[in-house]
């Protein structure tokens, strides 16, 4: 279900965190994907190919792609208000996708069962009707902050824990606030 406190559709979420290299304001060569609440437990996000994201001569490198889908898969978690990481993520690439383009990635939640959510996303070029570029079908796992606190390296929790903004440092951490 989608969580009563979730944005409105065609809210812009904004990045969970600063830092983050797929949403983050603070990350020079990162993606800053923008992610947007659609309808029901969907999300859609853009993120434009810049020369930084380069596998090959001219082209966006894979694992940049998967960045952007996982980034894009992950935000629907922020509907639920259920805190979650990326176990299993088994993309599709079926078009080279040039820098300079604009990816329009649409997502959405397909089950939800005990801890595991499900959910799938395409990449297409250039408009949200365009040609797919690449897909992807995920499952996020449901873990307590403790998994942050125990794994993440001390500084950076300190500073996200010390935030005064109440909702950037629930959001560092999609935690329902
Ligand atoms: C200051 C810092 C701020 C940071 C703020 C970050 C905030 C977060 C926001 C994220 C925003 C978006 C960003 C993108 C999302 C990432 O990129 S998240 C980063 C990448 N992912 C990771 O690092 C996860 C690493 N993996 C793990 O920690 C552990 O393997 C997991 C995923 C927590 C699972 O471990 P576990 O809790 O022990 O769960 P476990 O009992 O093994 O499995 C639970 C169920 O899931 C199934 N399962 C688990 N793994 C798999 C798998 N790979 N395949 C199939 N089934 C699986 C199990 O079979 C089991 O199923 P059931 O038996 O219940 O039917």
């Amino acid at each position: 279900m989608r969580h009563a406190d979730a944005p409105a559709p065609g809210e812009l979420l904004g990045a969970h965190y600063g830092q983050c290299f797929g949403c983050g304001g603070e990350q020079p060569h990162g993606l800053h994907l923008a992610a947007r609440a659609g309808e029901g437990l969907s999300i859609t996000a853009e993120f434009t190919v810049r020369p930084e994201h380069q596998g090959a001569p001219g082209l966006a490198h894979g694992g940049v792609l998967a960045t952007a889908l996982d980034e894009t898969l992950g935000s629907l978690n922020w509907l639920l208000r259920t805190i979650a990481v990326t176990g299993r993520l088994e993309t599709d690439f079926v078009r080279p996708v040039p820098v300079g383009t604009t990816l329009h990635l649409a997502a959405e939640v397909t089950a939800v069962a005990g801890r595991k959510i499900y959910s799938t996303a395409t990449g297409r070029i250039g408009a949200p009707d365009g040609p797919v570029a690449v897909r992807a079908d995920a499952l996020f796992i449901e873990v307590k902050v403790d998994h942050f606190i125990d794994h993440g390296r001390e500084e950076e929790i300190q500073a996200a824990m010390n935030d005064p903004d109440q909702i950037r440092r629930a959001r560092a951490f999609e935690v329902n606030p």
